[in-house]
This record gives structure tokens, sequence and C-alpha cells, in this order.
């Protein structure tokens, strides 16, 4: 595990680096790459910043195809604050992927279970994640995964815990009960299988997760602390966000 600590805003620079050279491998070994996506404040920096290696040149996004980490159920579909319309507004924007060639667990089935299955189906289908990337949840969740979710969970409904429902209220007006209490997320195993990990987390409510996750023990009580597992992980933090690391 690879951990930088720099400025926010050259650490939106640095974690662009470690994406395009994983988007650029896979491009020059399979013609293709699959890039994952991470929703939350903390990507949006590495997202304008990989805009502008698309626009450089360095990174062709007509090769790209791109995966949630996770969605919200229980939103009607087109909900300004569902994922799939937050990565149109965050990532597409700067990263022209086309809306085919997004894709996330679909929440609007009726059935989660076969829409979960369907999703693992889907990634696998497209070969496996090229490089994923991560936000860490205050209390150490990755994408959706809750403290206890155990590492071998593949894409699942979960019930979100209250304290990611009270984290999450700010993108709802800051009304808790607007926040939905379910989601289809990627398990810890279905984001472990990515081949290459890059987390971006800033500011001083994120500190007391990184230490947990970074230097911790590896435990289902931090479910970031997988990162520890991993061959291939980059964590990109500003000062604050490091402030608790040894
Ligand atoms: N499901 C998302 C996660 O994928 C994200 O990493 C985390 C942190 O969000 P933010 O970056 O906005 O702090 O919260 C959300 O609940």
């Amino acid at each position: 595990m690879r951990v930088l600590v720099v400025p926010e805003e050259q650490a939106a620079h640095l974690a662009a680096d470690a994406v395009t050279a994983a988007l650029q491998r896979a491009v020059a070994e399979r013609g293709r790459a699959v890039l994952g996506i991470a929703t939350g404040g903390s990507p949006l920096r590495l997202y304008r910043a990989l805009g502008e290696r698309v626009r450089a040149g360095e990174v062709d996004a007509s090769l790209l195809q791109g995966f949630l980490l996770d969605e919200y159920v229980g939103l009607p579909a087109g909900h300004a604050e569902s994922y799939r319309e937050v990565v149109r507004r965050d990532l597409q924007v700067h990263v022209p992927l086309a809306d085919h060639a997004v894709l996330g667990p679909d929440p609007h089935t009726g059935d989660h279970a076969a829409a979960a299955l369907a999703y693992e189906e889907a990634i696998a289908a497209a070969g496996g994640v090229d490089v994923q990337v991560l936000g860490i949840g205050g209390n150490g969740h990755l994408a959706f995964n809750e403290p206890g979710s155990p590492f071998d969970s593949r894409t699942r409904l979960v019930e979100l815990a209250p304290r990611t429902r009270e984290d999450n209220a700010r993108y709802f007006g800051g009304d808790v009960s607007a926040v939905p209490v379910a989601a289809l997320t990627q398990g810890l195993a279905t984001i472990a299988a990515a081949r290459e990990l890059v987390l971006v987390a800033s500011g001083a409510a994120k500190a007391q997760a990184l230490a947990a996750a970074l230097e911790g023990p590896v435990d289902v009580a931090c479910p970031a602390s997988l990162l520890q597992l991993h061959p291939r992980a980059t964590v990109v933090l500003d000062p604050a966000a490091a402030s608790l690391l040894a």
C-alpha cells in the first residue's frame, strides 16, 4: 500500500496520475479499460483532474467503461441524488463516458438479489475493474459496506448505518429522513477484485477512520482496512485526513 500525504489540490493530481496510469496500462493490454466509480465529495477534484487528462489526450474516454460502487434503493429513477445522476454531474461532465458505458446496480427491478447477481455478471463480462476509485465513510465504510460487512461479501442489498445516513443528509437538504435506508452495494470482495485501488480522502472528519483503516488491525469493524491486503492500493490524503496516522 502506498500512502501519499499532500495538500488537497495536489492530491487530486497525484490520484489522477495513478488512475490515468492504470487506465493506460489496461488500454495497452486489452484495448479498453474499466473504471470503478465512487460517488461523494472526496473524488470530485480527482474527476476534474481526470477530465484534464482526457482533454490532453492521455486517456481516450471512448475506450472506457464505468461501474458504480453502489446505488441507493428507494429513490425514484432520475432522482438528483441517485448515484447514477450524481455520476452524470460529477464525473461524466469532465470525463465524457457514454451513458450506455456506465452501469450501476439497478435498484428498480423489484428483485434486488437478481439485480445484484446481474451486476456482478456485468462486471465480470467487462473483464473486471482495472482501477477502482474509493472514498471512505466517517465510520470506515467502503461503498455502502458498513462496519461488520464480511470481507468475502459480493454485491447485495444492505441497510445503511444511522451514521452514514446522517453524514449523507447534507446531500438531501440536511434532512436525514429523506436519505434512503437501503442500498445496493458492491461487496468488499467485489471491490478487492479490482486490479488497482485509489482511495482519496481529505479533512479531519476522516482522520479517525483512516488511522483505523491504514494502521489498525485488518478487521471487518473497519471495512476500509481491506486496503492493507490489496497488492496495488494507493491512498492519497491531505494533511488533515492524515493527522492521526503514526
Ligand atoms: N457510498 C458513499 C461512499 O462510496 C463514499 O466514499 C462515502 C464518503 O463520502 P464523501 O466523500 O462525500 O465524504 O460516503 C458514501 O456513503
